[in-house]
């Protein structure tokens, strides 16, 4: 039987709580206040606080650092229904062993309940994470976001390289600053390095540095980035495009800490956090041989995945409100003008929604937004037409149609079948090959097919492919 001590001033949650508590035979306490419950856990010891944030008079984050010395080391769950990415890191500063969001469901406070119970492990160090005085910039209440904030609040203080993912638009640089901001390196640059911007050829001398004279039109000797975010973090936006050479040279200066710039036969060291971001599918680029696997695992040591905005719910109308206000007047939204904002599927994500903000804030002159101010909205692009339910329909439409003509006009010794595979197969082994620049043996993992079945294939419809890998 373990010993809890709930602190929440709202009744319905912890009656519940208590209820839970008895069913599975530990001692449940309550506390409905801050002060209450740092007295109870002055006088007895427990062995798990669950304690909220919003209390009346002293708040459950000031709680949290007068609670940890007289808690010694049994855990605290920090209970909010209202998270958002500086609780979520003062949660994680302040000691706290988890971060639970309301609504929760009795289910999934069970199995916390039996996990850190079960753990009696040491007291989790108050993560020394850096204080800022500046916004986080990162707008957002749903659930997803919340998620979002409490994975940002675990690694920030860490050294692990970080790999954050979605759509184009949806904030992955902002996740990047922020995580900086909250770690150790707050005080080092912060260098951000789109790859796709860059020219291909010259990504090996952006990142690693020349020496003079070391290219055509290396006039200057040139530090390099890896070196200009020594003591900081590195944030390498859309690393999908990174060259395959320069993959192993980063891996390389991700294990050993140095870099060679090129025309140089020396290393200099640089120790930096790398924080990195893409839209593409890398594990798709992994399996296709485009993107190495090795390089892959040490980038993902954490992942952070960042939802669409069609699917952040009321954060919509959160973040159209916050564009506004920042054009320093007072700017209202007509009904149907936010009713529009909501329904819309938003593919550009937040840069998108901020834009079309700002271009109505410039037409709405008399500091009401209505729909007619708001620019055309950008039709989805489809990005996998034959996976859509249309093209599909429309592909099993002229198939059966093309079958059923062949079925009446071949005999008992037609060749239906290798019929069909020539009227497939060839463009799809053309897309691949095309996917994978002719390369036979990436083609046969994409296909799941045997490489000789798939070179063999090749020949047979002329297709063009590498002579050998
Ligand atoms: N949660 C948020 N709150 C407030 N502003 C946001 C939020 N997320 C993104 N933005 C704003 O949206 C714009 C795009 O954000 P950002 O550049 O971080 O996206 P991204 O995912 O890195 O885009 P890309 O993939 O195209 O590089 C910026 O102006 C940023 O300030």
């Amino acid at each position: 039987m373990a010993k809890l001590l709930v602190v929440d001033d709202e009744p319905s949650i912890c009656w519940g709580l208590k209820q839970l508590g008895k069913r599975l035979g530990h001692e449940v306490q309550i506390a409905s206040s801050a002060e209450q419950g740092i007295a109870l856990a002055g006088t007895a010891p427990y062995d798990l606080v669950m304690l909220d944030v919003r209390l009346p008079g002293m708040d459950g984050l000031t709680a949290l650092k007068q609670l940890h010395p007289l808690l010694h080391g049994a855990p605290v769950v920090i209970m909010t229904a209202h998270g958002d990415l500086s609780t979520a890191v003062e949660a994680v500063r302040g000691g706290a062993r988890e971060y639970l969001l309301k609504p929760f469901d009795l289910t999934q406070i069970e199995q916390l309940l039996a996990k850190l119970l079960a753990q009696k492990a040491a007291p989790a160090e108050p993560a020394n994470l850096h204080r800022s005085s500046q916004t986080d910039g990162l707008v957002g209440q749903s659930l997803a976001m919340q998620e979002v904030f409490k994975r940002i609040a675990l690694v920030a203080a860490s050294e692990a390289c970080v790999l954050v993912s979605g759509e184009s638009g949806t904030g992955k640089e902002l996740v990047a600053r922020a995580i900086h901001r909250y770690s150790d390196r707050a005080s080092g640059p912060f260098v951000p390095v789109n790859i796709a911007a860059l020219n291909p050829s010259l990504v090996e001398s952006e990142l690693f540095g020349h020496t003079r004279g070391s290219f055509t039109g290396a006039d200057h000797a040139h530090e390099g980035l890896l070196l200009a975010a020594d003591g900081g973090t590195l944030f390498l936006d859309e690393v999908a495009d990174i060259p395959l050479p320069v993959q192993v040279k980063l891996l390389r200066t991700l294990d050993h800490g140095e870099v060679m710039p090129v025309g140089s036969g020396q290393t200099k060291k640089t120790r930096f956090r790398l924080v990195s971001a893409t839209h593409q599918d890398l594990p798709a680029l992994v399996a296709s041989g485009q993107f190495r696997h090795d390089l892959y695992y040490r980038l993902c040591t954490f992942q952070i995945t960042l939802p669409p905005l069609r699917d952040r719910g009321d954060d919509v109308q959160l973040l159209a409100q916050h564009f506004a206000s920042m054009a320093g007047r007072a700017l209202q939204f007509a009904p149907e003008a936010m009713k529009e904002i909501r329904s819309r599927h938003w593919p550009g994500n937040i840069r998108e929604l901020r834009s079309a903000i700002e271009h109505a804030m410039i037409v709405a002159r008399d500091g009401v937004i209505l729909s007619e101010h708001l620019p055309a909205s950008i039709a989805v692009p489809r990005t996998s037409p034959a996976n859509t339910g249309d093209e599909r329909d429309q592909i099993t439409t002229r198939l059966r149609e093309w079958a059923l003509a062949r079925v009446k006009e071949a005999g008992e010794t037609g060749e239906l079948y290798e019929e069909l595979l020539k009227l497939v197969e060839p463009p799809l082994l053309e897309a691949v090959l095309k996917k994978c620049k002719g390369q036979c043996a990436t083609a046969a993992r994409i296909l799941g097919m045997h490489r000789t079945t798939v070179r063999k294939k090749i020949d047979e419809y002329g297709l063009q492919a590498e002579e050998e890998e």
